[in-house]
């Protein structure tokens, strides 16, 4: 019999139960993460309910498609809010350059519809 069969490797139970611990706990944090993406889903489509009305106005109105002064604003606004909340402040503003890029591209189509 060799070494390894006499003496069983004294931390295979703590390895075990350390792996399913983890295991545990990655499914709890999963399921807050779905939570939250779900979350994030639908404050998305609701922002998008109100630039649907944003562009239906601009539209009628003849106003332009995009505010450059208002984008600013609000990406020093949310900045700042990343900043206290521990977030990347450079992160929230491509999110939100994105988020705003699709909603000029509506607007456009909108407009480019009237
Ligand atoms: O507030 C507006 O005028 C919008 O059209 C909305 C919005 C935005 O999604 O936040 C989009 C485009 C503008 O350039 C500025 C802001």
């Amino acid at each position: 019999m060799s070494q390894a069969e006499q003496q069983p490797e004294p931390t295979t139970g703590a390895a075990a139960a350390d792996a399913q611990a983890a295991t545990e706990r990655l499914g709890r944090l999963r399921s807050s993460i779905d939570n939250i993406d779900a979350a994030l889903v639908h404050l998305l489509a609701e922002r998008f309910k109100c630039t649907q009305e944003v562009g239906r106005l601009k539209a009628e109105h003849d106003m332009p498609a995009s505010d450059p002064a208002r984008e600013q604003r609000q990406i020093t606004r949310l900045r700042a809010l990343a900043e206290e909340s521990h977030l990347d402040p450079a992160f929230a503003e491509k999110w939100f350059n994105f988020v705003v890029a699709e909603v000029i591209h509506h607007h456009e189509r909108l407009a480019n519809q009237h």
